[in-house]
Protein backbone atom coordinates (compact mmCIF):
# COMPACT_ATOMS: atom_id res chain seq x y z
CA UNK A 1 0.00 0.00 0.00
CA UNK A 2 1.25 3.26 -0.66
CA UNK A 3 3.13 5.12 2.01
CA UNK A 4 1.09 8.41 3.32
CA UNK A 5 4.26 10.05 3.87
CA UNK A 6 7.45 10.21 2.86
CA UNK A 7 10.76 11.24 4.37
CA UNK A 8 13.55 12.83 2.38
CA UNK A 9 17.36 13.48 3.57
CA UNK A 10 18.45 17.10 3.56
CA UNK A 11 20.87 17.97 1.03
CA UNK A 12 24.16 19.63 1.77
CA UNK A 13 25.00 16.63 4.08
CA UNK A 14 28.88 16.02 2.39
CA UNK A 15 29.80 19.05 3.32
CA UNK A 16 28.56 19.44 6.67
CA UNK A 17 30.47 16.49 7.37
CA UNK A 18 33.49 17.71 5.98
CA UNK A 19 32.96 20.51 7.83
CA UNK A 20 32.02 18.39 11.25
CA UNK A 21 35.04 16.49 10.32
CA UNK A 22 37.62 20.01 10.56
CA UNK A 23 35.99 20.30 13.45
CA UNK A 24 36.40 17.60 15.48
CA UNK A 25 40.11 17.42 14.61
CA UNK A 26 40.00 20.94 16.05
CA UNK A 27 39.06 19.80 19.34
CA UNK A 28 41.13 16.99 19.63
CA UNK A 29 44.23 19.44 18.95
CA UNK A 30 42.84 22.04 21.57
CA UNK A 31 42.07 18.68 24.04
CA UNK A 32 46.00 17.94 23.02
CA UNK A 33 47.51 20.64 23.36
CA UNK A 34 45.82 21.03 27.23
CA UNK A 35 46.94 17.74 28.29
CA UNK A 36 50.88 18.34 27.06
CA UNK A 37 51.29 21.98 28.21
CA UNK A 38 50.79 21.91 32.01
CA UNK A 39 51.75 24.90 33.64
CA UNK A 40 54.02 24.94 36.66
CA UNK A 41 51.93 28.00 37.88
CA UNK A 42 48.24 28.44 37.30
CA UNK A 43 46.96 24.96 37.95
CA UNK A 44 43.65 26.26 38.69
CA UNK A 45 42.86 28.07 35.58
CA UNK A 46 44.25 25.44 33.26
CA UNK A 47 41.97 23.09 35.32
CA UNK A 48 39.10 25.16 34.59
CA UNK A 49 40.03 25.11 30.77
CA UNK A 50 40.37 21.78 30.63
CA UNK A 51 37.01 21.22 32.05
CA UNK A 52 35.50 23.65 29.94
CA UNK A 53 36.70 22.87 26.58
CA UNK A 54 36.10 18.79 27.83
CA UNK A 55 32.45 19.96 28.41
CA UNK A 56 31.71 22.10 25.35
CA UNK A 57 33.72 18.93 23.13
CA UNK A 58 31.65 16.74 24.61
CA UNK A 59 28.56 18.84 24.28
CA UNK A 60 29.61 19.44 20.46
CA UNK A 61 29.84 15.85 19.87
CA UNK A 62 26.87 14.54 21.42
CA UNK A 63 24.30 17.64 19.18
CA UNK A 64 26.15 15.66 16.02
CA UNK A 65 23.93 12.87 16.37
CA UNK A 66 21.10 15.50 15.74
CA UNK A 67 22.92 17.21 13.38
CA UNK A 68 24.50 14.00 11.01
CA UNK A 69 21.06 13.29 9.08
CA UNK A 70 19.09 15.80 9.14
CA UNK A 71 15.58 14.90 6.95
CA UNK A 72 12.82 16.19 6.01
CA UNK A 73 9.04 15.05 5.51
CA UNK A 74 6.44 15.10 3.04
CA UNK A 75 2.63 14.64 3.81
CA UNK A 76 0.48 13.29 0.89
CA UNK A 77 -2.81 15.03 1.62
CA UNK A 78 -4.33 13.47 -1.45
CA UNK A 79 -3.83 10.32 -0.75
CA UNK A 80 -5.07 10.71 2.76
CA UNK A 81 -8.34 12.03 0.92
CA UNK A 82 -8.23 8.83 -1.32
CA UNK A 83 -8.19 6.58 1.31
CA UNK A 84 -10.61 8.01 4.54
CA UNK A 85 -12.54 10.85 2.34
CA UNK A 86 -14.03 12.55 5.26
CA UNK A 87 -13.79 9.69 7.49
CA UNK A 88 -11.16 11.22 9.63
CA UNK A 89 -11.15 11.19 13.45
CA UNK A 90 -12.09 13.57 15.96
CA UNK A 91 -9.44 16.40 17.14
CA UNK A 92 -9.50 18.31 19.90
CA UNK A 93 -7.71 21.51 20.20
CA UNK A 94 -6.47 22.88 23.22
CA UNK A 95 -5.69 26.86 23.28
CA UNK A 96 -3.67 27.81 27.13
CA UNK A 97 -3.75 31.88 28.01
CA UNK A 98 -2.81 33.05 31.81
CA UNK A 99 -3.59 36.93 31.60
CA UNK A 100 -5.69 39.06 29.52
CA UNK A 101 -3.13 42.13 30.13
CA UNK A 102 0.24 40.46 28.56
CA UNK A 103 -1.96 38.34 26.28
CA UNK A 104 -4.53 40.65 24.80
CA UNK A 105 -7.63 38.20 24.49
CA UNK A 106 -8.10 40.01 21.26
CA UNK A 107 -5.17 38.47 20.09
CA UNK A 108 -6.04 35.47 21.35
CA UNK A 109 -9.44 35.36 19.84
CA UNK A 110 -7.42 35.88 16.45
CA UNK A 111 -5.76 32.27 17.61
CA UNK A 112 -9.05 30.57 18.34
CA UNK A 113 -10.55 31.75 15.37
CA UNK A 114 -7.66 30.33 12.91
CA UNK A 115 -8.25 27.10 14.60
CA UNK A 116 -12.00 26.77 13.90
CA UNK A 117 -11.29 27.78 10.33
CA UNK A 118 -9.04 24.66 9.81
CA UNK A 119 -9.85 22.99 6.61
CA UNK A 120 -11.46 19.80 8.47
CA UNK A 121 -15.03 18.59 9.29
CA UNK A 122 -16.40 20.82 11.71
CA UNK A 123 -18.34 18.33 13.85
CA UNK A 124 -14.80 16.95 14.31
CA UNK A 125 -13.29 19.72 15.14
CA UNK A 126 -13.61 20.94 19.34
CA UNK A 127 -11.69 23.94 20.59
CA UNK A 128 -10.84 24.88 24.34
CA UNK A 129 -10.02 27.80 25.44
CA UNK A 130 -8.35 27.37 29.25
CA UNK A 131 -8.40 30.55 31.09
CA UNK A 132 -5.71 30.54 33.61
CA UNK A 133 -6.32 34.24 34.12
CA UNK A 134 -9.60 33.04 35.21
CA UNK A 135 -11.31 36.24 33.78
CA UNK A 136 -14.45 37.43 32.71
CA UNK A 137 -12.75 39.68 29.68
CA UNK A 138 -11.66 36.83 28.02
CA UNK A 139 -14.79 34.61 28.57
CA UNK A 140 -16.56 37.88 27.05
CA UNK A 141 -14.15 38.12 24.25
CA UNK A 142 -14.78 34.35 23.45
CA UNK A 143 -18.22 34.42 23.79
CA UNK A 144 -17.93 37.32 20.78
CA UNK A 145 -15.65 35.02 19.04
CA UNK A 146 -18.75 32.53 18.92
CA UNK A 147 -20.95 35.00 16.58
CA UNK A 148 -18.40 35.97 14.76
CA UNK A 149 -17.35 32.42 13.64
CA UNK A 150 -20.47 32.31 11.88
CA UNK A 151 -19.52 34.86 9.40
CA UNK A 152 -15.63 33.84 9.33
CA UNK A 153 -15.71 30.28 9.23
CA UNK A 154 -18.22 30.03 5.91
CA UNK A 155 -15.83 33.43 4.33
CA UNK A 156 -12.55 31.12 4.85
CA UNK A 157 -14.03 28.02 3.23
CA UNK A 158 -15.59 30.19 0.50
CA UNK A 159 -12.50 31.96 -1.24
CA UNK A 160 -10.37 29.09 0.38
CA UNK A 161 -7.83 32.25 2.41
CA UNK A 162 -5.17 32.33 3.97
CA UNK A 163 -4.15 32.25 7.10
CA UNK A 164 -7.36 32.24 8.54
CA UNK A 165 -6.63 34.30 11.76
CA UNK A 166 -8.80 37.67 10.80
CA UNK A 167 -5.81 39.65 12.35
CA UNK A 168 -3.12 38.15 10.16
CA UNK A 169 -4.92 37.70 7.25
CA UNK A 170 -6.75 41.40 7.31
CA UNK A 171 -3.18 42.66 7.98
CA UNK A 172 -1.26 40.60 4.87
CA UNK A 173 -4.31 40.50 2.14
CA UNK A 174 -5.05 43.12 -0.38
CA UNK A 175 -8.50 44.12 -1.37
CA UNK A 176 -10.44 41.71 -3.85
CA UNK A 177 -10.85 43.18 -7.01
CA UNK A 178 -13.81 40.93 -8.22
CA UNK A 179 -16.88 43.57 -6.38
CA UNK A 180 -18.61 40.93 -5.10
CA UNK A 181 -16.13 39.60 -3.25
CA UNK A 182 -14.97 42.86 -2.28
CA UNK A 183 -18.21 43.69 -0.71
CA UNK A 184 -18.09 40.42 1.47
CA UNK A 185 -14.55 40.86 2.32
CA UNK A 186 -15.36 44.73 3.70
CA UNK A 187 -18.68 43.46 5.07
CA UNK A 188 -15.89 40.68 7.45
CA UNK A 189 -13.54 43.16 7.45
CA UNK A 190 -15.90 45.46 9.36
CA UNK A 191 -17.51 43.30 11.94
CA UNK A 192 -13.98 41.87 13.13
CA UNK A 193 -12.79 45.15 13.41
CA UNK A 194 -15.91 46.37 15.35
CA UNK A 195 -15.81 43.13 17.44
CA UNK A 196 -12.74 43.80 18.12
CA UNK A 197 -12.56 47.41 19.34
CA UNK A 198 -15.92 45.89 21.54
CA UNK A 199 -13.29 43.70 23.32
CA UNK A 200 -10.64 45.88 23.51
CA UNK A 201 -12.60 48.62 25.29
CA UNK A 202 -13.61 45.96 27.71
CA UNK A 203 -9.99 44.80 28.49
CA UNK A 204 -9.25 48.86 28.97
CA UNK A 205 -12.09 49.63 31.46
CA UNK A 206 -11.48 46.04 33.22
CA UNK A 207 -15.49 45.38 33.07
CA UNK A 208 -17.89 43.78 30.69
CA UNK A 209 -21.24 46.32 30.27
CA UNK A 210 -24.33 45.51 32.50
CA UNK A 211 -26.44 44.71 29.54
CA UNK A 212 -23.85 42.26 27.76
CA UNK A 213 -23.81 40.13 30.94
CA UNK A 214 -27.30 39.28 30.36
CA UNK A 215 -26.89 38.01 27.27
CA UNK A 216 -24.94 34.16 28.36
CA UNK A 217 -25.84 32.50 31.97
CA UNK A 218 -21.61 31.96 32.15
CA UNK A 219 -21.21 35.43 32.50
CA UNK A 220 -22.87 34.95 36.27
CA UNK A 221 -19.86 32.75 37.23
CA UNK A 222 -18.47 36.16 38.08
CA UNK A 223 -21.46 37.77 40.45
CA UNK A 224 -19.46 36.40 43.30
CA UNK A 225 -16.41 38.07 42.74
CA UNK A 226 -14.25 35.34 41.48
CA UNK A 227 -10.52 36.47 40.98
CA UNK A 228 -7.56 34.98 39.08
CA UNK A 229 -6.46 32.89 41.86
CA UNK A 230 -9.28 32.14 43.86
CA UNK A 231 -12.16 30.80 42.00
CA UNK A 232 -14.20 28.13 41.29
CA UNK A 233 -14.34 25.73 38.22
CA UNK A 234 -15.49 27.28 35.00
CA UNK A 235 -16.77 25.05 32.21
CA UNK A 236 -19.05 26.58 29.39
CA UNK A 237 -19.46 25.25 26.14
CA UNK A 238 -20.42 28.37 24.27
CA UNK A 239 -20.74 26.54 20.72
CA UNK A 240 -22.01 22.63 21.40
CA UNK A 241 -20.99 20.88 17.78
CA UNK A 242 -23.68 18.32 18.63
CA UNK A 243 -26.25 20.79 18.56
CA UNK A 244 -28.21 20.54 15.16
CA UNK A 245 -29.24 23.76 15.40
CA UNK A 246 -25.80 25.45 16.36
CA UNK A 247 -24.89 26.54 12.79
CA UNK A 248 -22.66 29.52 11.04
CA UNK A 249 -24.82 31.98 8.74
CA UNK A 250 -24.83 29.24 5.85
CA UNK A 251 -26.02 26.59 7.56
CA UNK A 252 -23.47 24.37 8.07
CA UNK A 253 -22.06 23.40 11.33
CA UNK A 254 -19.86 24.78 13.73
CA UNK A 255 -17.03 22.95 15.83
CA UNK A 256 -17.45 22.62 19.58
CA UNK A 257 -15.97 25.61 21.41
CA UNK A 258 -15.72 25.52 25.14
CA UNK A 259 -14.32 27.86 27.85
CA UNK A 260 -12.62 26.32 30.88
CA UNK A 261 -11.07 28.04 33.99
CA UNK A 262 -9.70 25.41 36.54
CA UNK A 263 -10.63 26.14 39.94
CA UNK A 264 -7.93 28.30 41.69
CA UNK A 265 -7.42 28.58 45.06
CA UNK A 266 -3.99 30.57 47.24
CA UNK A 267 -3.41 27.31 49.30
CA UNK A 268 -3.37 24.79 46.21
CA UNK A 269 -0.11 25.02 43.51
CA UNK A 270 -1.49 25.46 40.59
CA UNK A 271 1.52 24.10 38.17
CA UNK A 272 1.34 26.52 35.56
CA UNK A 273 0.53 25.50 31.93
CA UNK A 274 1.19 21.98 32.49
CA UNK A 275 -1.37 22.21 35.17
CA UNK A 276 -4.08 24.11 32.72
CA UNK A 277 -3.12 21.08 29.83
CA UNK A 278 -4.38 18.11 32.48
CA UNK A 279 -7.25 20.00 33.76
CA UNK A 280 -8.03 20.14 29.69
CA UNK A 281 -7.61 16.83 28.99
CA UNK A 282 -10.04 15.67 31.24
CA UNK A 283 -12.46 18.03 30.92
CA UNK A 284 -12.47 17.16 27.27
CA UNK A 285 -12.53 13.74 27.76
CA UNK A 286 -16.89 14.16 28.94
CA UNK A 287 -17.09 16.69 26.04
CA UNK A 288 -15.33 15.26 23.23
CA UNK A 289 -12.90 12.64 24.02
CA UNK A 290 -10.78 12.30 20.70
CA UNK A 291 -8.02 10.58 20.04
CA UNK A 292 -6.36 13.57 18.79
CA UNK A 293 -5.53 16.01 20.92
CA UNK A 294 -3.31 19.63 19.35
CA UNK A 295 -2.02 21.92 21.37
CA UNK A 296 -0.85 25.77 20.80
CA UNK A 297 0.19 28.72 23.10
CA UNK A 298 -2.66 31.54 22.76
CA UNK A 299 -0.11 34.05 20.58
CA UNK A 300 0.62 31.21 17.97
CA UNK A 301 -2.05 31.19 15.49
CA UNK A 302 -2.51 28.70 12.69
CA UNK A 303 -0.71 29.35 9.53
CA UNK A 304 -2.16 26.35 7.56
CA UNK A 305 -5.66 25.25 7.42
CA UNK A 306 -4.41 21.98 6.23
CA UNK A 307 -2.05 20.97 9.26
CA UNK A 308 -4.31 18.43 10.58
CA UNK A 309 -4.96 16.77 7.71
CA UNK A 310 -0.90 16.42 7.15
CA UNK A 311 -0.52 15.44 10.82
CA UNK A 312 -3.23 12.70 10.19
CA UNK A 313 -0.67 11.41 7.17
CA UNK A 314 1.32 10.19 9.85
CA UNK A 315 -1.00 8.91 12.32
CA UNK A 316 -2.76 6.73 9.36
CA UNK A 317 0.58 5.98 8.28
CA UNK A 318 -0.16 1.92 7.93
CA UNK A 319 3.38 1.40 8.40
CA UNK A 320 4.49 3.43 10.94
CA UNK A 321 1.41 5.37 12.50
CA UNK A 322 0.83 2.89 15.49
CA UNK A 323 4.38 4.07 16.83
CA UNK A 324 3.52 7.58 16.79
CA UNK A 325 3.00 9.50 19.91
CA UNK A 326 2.98 13.11 18.82
CA UNK A 327 3.59 15.09 15.21
CA UNK A 328 5.66 18.02 16.37
CA UNK A 329 5.41 21.40 14.02
CA UNK A 330 8.13 23.96 14.51
CA UNK A 331 7.05 27.18 16.46
CA UNK A 332 7.96 30.09 13.33
CA UNK A 333 7.23 33.85 14.58
CA UNK A 334 6.63 36.86 12.81
CA UNK A 335 8.14 39.53 14.88
CA UNK A 336 11.90 38.93 14.26
CA UNK A 337 14.38 41.60 15.55
CA UNK A 338 16.63 43.13 12.67
CA UNK A 339 19.41 40.71 11.81
CA UNK A 340 17.58 38.14 14.52
CA UNK A 341 19.95 39.19 17.38
CA UNK A 342 18.75 37.17 19.84
CA UNK A 343 18.64 34.18 17.65
CA UNK A 344 15.21 33.88 18.15
CA UNK A 345 14.22 32.51 14.74
CA UNK A 346 15.93 29.12 16.46
CA UNK A 347 16.87 28.18 12.80
CA UNK A 348 19.78 25.97 13.54
CA UNK A 349 16.72 23.85 15.90
CA UNK A 350 14.11 24.15 13.18
CA UNK A 351 15.70 23.18 9.96
CA UNK A 352 18.32 20.91 11.30
CA UNK A 353 18.32 19.64 14.78
CA UNK A 354 14.70 18.35 14.95
CA UNK A 355 14.41 17.05 11.63
CA UNK A 356 17.58 15.13 12.30
CA UNK A 357 16.36 13.20 15.45
CA UNK A 358 15.14 10.16 14.19
CA UNK A 359 17.96 7.81 15.07
CA UNK A 360 16.58 8.93 18.48
CA UNK A 361 12.81 8.00 17.84
CA UNK A 362 12.05 11.61 16.80
CA UNK A 363 11.62 15.36 17.28
CA UNK A 364 11.12 16.37 21.54
CA UNK A 365 7.70 18.01 22.33
CA UNK A 366 8.18 21.35 22.47
CA UNK A 367 4.79 23.03 23.74
CA UNK A 368 3.00 24.30 21.23
CA UNK A 369 1.94 23.00 17.65
CA UNK A 370 1.80 19.35 18.63
CA UNK A 371 -0.50 16.65 17.82
CA UNK A 372 -0.64 14.00 20.34
CA UNK A 373 -2.49 10.84 20.21
CA UNK A 374 -4.57 10.83 23.59
CA UNK A 375 -3.68 8.04 25.07
CA UNK A 376 0.16 8.00 24.99
CA UNK A 377 -0.26 11.16 26.41
CA UNK A 378 -2.12 9.65 29.38
CA UNK A 379 0.39 7.40 30.04
CA UNK A 380 -0.08 4.40 27.71
CA UNK A 381 2.88 2.43 27.16
CA UNK A 382 3.79 1.93 23.59
CA UNK A 383 2.83 -2.15 22.45
CA UNK A 384 2.98 -3.81 19.19
CA UNK A 385 -0.58 -5.28 19.50
CA UNK A 386 -2.35 -2.01 20.49
CA UNK A 387 -4.69 -0.86 18.26
CA UNK A 388 -6.50 2.61 18.21
CA UNK A 389 -9.74 3.31 18.17
CA UNK A 390 -10.18 5.95 15.41
CA UNK A 391 -13.82 6.17 15.86
CA UNK A 392 -13.42 7.03 19.11
CA UNK A 393 -15.11 10.66 20.64
CA UNK A 394 -18.37 11.67 22.30
CA UNK A 395 -20.94 12.19 19.69
CA UNK A 396 -24.14 12.42 21.41
CA UNK A 397 -24.41 15.11 24.30
CA UNK A 398 -26.50 14.66 27.43
CA UNK A 399 -27.38 17.90 27.84
CA UNK A 400 -25.03 20.69 28.31
CA UNK A 401 -25.71 21.78 31.99
CA UNK A 402 -25.14 18.37 33.11
CA UNK A 403 -21.69 17.44 30.88
CA UNK A 404 -21.01 21.10 32.48
CA UNK A 405 -21.51 20.15 35.63
CA UNK A 406 -19.41 16.62 35.27
CA UNK A 407 -16.69 18.80 33.54
CA UNK A 408 -16.51 21.49 36.17
CA UNK A 409 -15.87 17.99 38.77
CA UNK A 410 -12.72 17.42 36.92
CA UNK A 411 -11.02 20.72 37.23
CA UNK A 412 -11.26 21.49 40.77
CA UNK A 413 -7.99 22.05 42.77
CA UNK A 414 -8.35 18.43 44.67
CA UNK A 415 -9.31 16.16 41.63
CA UNK A 416 -5.76 14.93 41.21
CA UNK A 417 -4.52 14.41 45.08
CA UNK A 418 -3.28 11.21 45.70
CA UNK A 419 -3.14 10.26 41.59
CA UNK A 420 -0.60 10.08 38.81
CA UNK A 421 -1.89 12.90 37.37
CA UNK A 422 1.41 14.97 36.57
CA UNK A 423 3.61 12.42 37.12
CA UNK A 424 2.41 9.23 34.65
CA UNK A 425 -1.02 10.64 33.30
CA UNK A 426 -0.57 14.10 31.15
CA UNK A 427 2.04 16.53 31.35
CA UNK A 428 4.48 16.41 33.63
CA UNK A 429 4.68 18.77 36.92
CA UNK A 430 7.82 20.55 39.02
CA UNK A 431 10.02 21.18 35.57
CA UNK A 432 10.10 24.71 34.24
CA UNK A 433 9.88 22.82 30.26
CA UNK A 434 7.10 20.33 31.06
CA UNK A 435 6.93 19.15 27.90
CA UNK A 436 10.39 18.44 27.00
CA UNK A 437 9.78 16.43 30.11
CA UNK A 438 6.72 15.24 28.84
CA UNK A 439 8.06 14.39 25.34
CA UNK A 440 10.97 12.38 26.93
CA UNK A 441 8.72 10.41 29.01
CA UNK A 442 6.25 9.31 26.27
CA UNK A 443 9.70 8.16 24.40
CA UNK A 444 10.65 6.34 27.02
CA UNK A 445 7.73 4.40 27.61
CA UNK A 446 8.51 3.44 23.90
CA UNK A 447 6.54 5.46 21.48
CA UNK A 448 8.61 7.56 18.40
CA UNK A 449 7.36 11.05 17.79
CA UNK A 450 7.49 12.56 13.81
CA UNK A 451 8.40 16.28 13.11
CA UNK A 452 6.88 17.98 9.97
CA UNK A 453 7.84 21.17 8.95
CA UNK A 454 5.91 21.86 5.23
CA UNK A 455 6.97 24.81 3.15
CA UNK A 456 4.26 27.06 4.37
CA UNK A 457 4.24 27.39 8.07
CA UNK A 458 1.49 25.30 10.16
CA UNK A 459 1.92 28.03 13.42
CA UNK A 460 2.95 31.70 13.53
CA UNK A 461 3.70 32.86 17.12
CA UNK A 462 5.17 36.07 18.62
CA UNK A 463 8.82 35.78 20.35
CA UNK A 464 10.46 37.63 22.92
CA UNK A 465 11.91 41.09 21.71
CA UNK A 466 14.34 42.67 24.03
CA UNK A 467 17.15 41.30 25.52
CA UNK A 468 15.53 40.53 28.78
CA UNK A 469 12.42 38.83 27.70
CA UNK A 470 15.07 36.38 25.64
CA UNK A 471 17.01 36.23 28.68
CA UNK A 472 14.27 34.86 31.01
CA UNK A 473 12.72 32.14 28.20
CA UNK A 474 16.60 30.85 27.95
CA UNK A 475 17.32 30.69 31.99
CA UNK A 476 14.02 28.81 32.26
CA UNK A 477 14.70 26.08 28.61
CA UNK A 478 18.00 25.94 30.58
CA UNK A 479 17.24 24.93 33.87
CA UNK A 480 14.34 23.11 33.25
CA UNK A 481 16.03 20.21 31.67
CA UNK A 482 18.67 19.65 34.31
CA UNK A 483 19.25 16.70 35.52
CA UNK A 484 17.06 16.54 38.37
CA UNK A 485 13.95 16.97 36.39
CA UNK A 486 14.19 13.77 35.04
CA UNK A 487 13.80 10.48 37.15
CA UNK A 488 16.70 7.93 36.55
CA UNK A 489 14.72 5.72 34.87
CA UNK A 490 14.21 7.73 32.15
CA UNK A 491 17.85 8.95 32.20
CA UNK A 492 18.64 5.11 31.99
CA UNK A 493 15.96 4.84 29.25
CA UNK A 494 17.13 6.34 26.89
CA UNK A 495 20.34 8.32 27.55
CA UNK A 496 21.54 9.67 24.42
CA UNK A 497 17.99 11.56 24.28
CA UNK A 498 17.99 12.72 27.55
CA UNK A 499 21.97 14.44 27.17
CA UNK A 500 20.27 15.92 23.73
CA UNK A 501 17.09 17.12 25.33
CA UNK A 502 19.22 18.71 28.20
CA UNK A 503 21.51 19.79 25.49
CA UNK A 504 19.44 21.42 22.91
CA UNK A 505 17.48 22.91 24.84
CA UNK A 506 20.18 25.32 27.11
CA UNK A 507 22.80 25.66 24.60
CA UNK A 508 20.25 27.51 22.28
O1 LIG B 1 0.28 29.44 34.50
C1 LIG B 1 0.33 29.46 33.27
C2 LIG B 1 1.46 29.97 32.55
C3 LIG B 1 1.44 29.95 31.16
N1 LIG B 1 0.37 29.48 30.49
C4 LIG B 1 0.35 29.48 28.99
O2 LIG B 1 1.44 28.74 28.50
C5 LIG B 1 1.85 29.23 27.24
C6 LIG B 1 3.36 29.39 27.18
O3 LIG B 1 3.80 30.31 28.15
P1 LIG B 1 4.83 31.49 27.82
O4 LIG B 1 4.98 32.28 29.07
O5 LIG B 1 4.43 32.19 26.59
O6 LIG B 1 6.18 30.70 27.61
P2 LIG B 1 7.18 30.64 26.35
O7 LIG B 1 8.57 30.66 26.86
O8 LIG B 1 6.84 31.60 25.29
O9 LIG B 1 6.79 29.19 25.87
C7 LIG B 1 7.65 28.22 25.33
O10 LIG B 1 8.23 27.41 26.34
C8 LIG B 1 7.30 26.75 27.20
C9 LIG B 1 8.09 25.92 28.18
O11 LIG B 1 8.97 25.07 27.53
C10 LIG B 1 6.34 25.89 26.39
O12 LIG B 1 5.36 25.33 27.24
C11 LIG B 1 5.66 26.73 25.35
O13 LIG B 1 4.78 25.97 24.56
C12 LIG B 1 6.74 27.35 24.47
O14 LIG B 1 6.14 28.15 23.46
C13 LIG B 1 1.09 30.54 27.02
O15 LIG B 1 0.06 30.32 26.08
C14 LIG B 1 0.52 30.86 28.39
O16 LIG B 1 -0.70 31.51 28.30
C15 LIG B 1 -0.73 28.97 31.17
O17 LIG B 1 -1.72 28.54 30.58
N2 LIG B 1 -0.71 28.97 32.54
MN1 LIG C 1 5.19 32.55 24.55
Amino acid sequence: MERLFATEKLGGRALYKLHATTLFVGICLVLCYRATHVPAAGRAAWLGMLAAELWFGFYWVITQSARWCPSRRCAFKDRLAARYGERLPCVDIFVCTADPQSEPPSLVMATVLSLMAYNYPPEKLNVYLSDDGGSILTFYALWETSAFAKHWLPFCRRYKIEPRSPAAYFAQSDKPSDPRALEEWSFVKGLYEEMTERIDSAVRSGKVPEQIRVNHKGFSEWNTGANSKDHQPIVQILIDGKDRDAVDNEGNVLPTLVYMAREKRPQYHHNFKAGAMNALIRVSSVISNSPIIMNVDCDMYSNNSDSIREALCFFLDEETGHKIAFVQYPQNYNNMTKNNIYGNSLNVINKVEMGGMDTWGGPLYIGTGCFHRREALCGRTFTKDYKEDWDRGIKTQQGIDLTEEKAKSLATCTYELNTQWGNEIGLKYGCPVEDVITGLAIHCRGWNSVYNDPPRAAFVGVAPTTMAQTILQHKRWSEGCHIKWATPSMVCGHPTRYLLCTMLSSLH
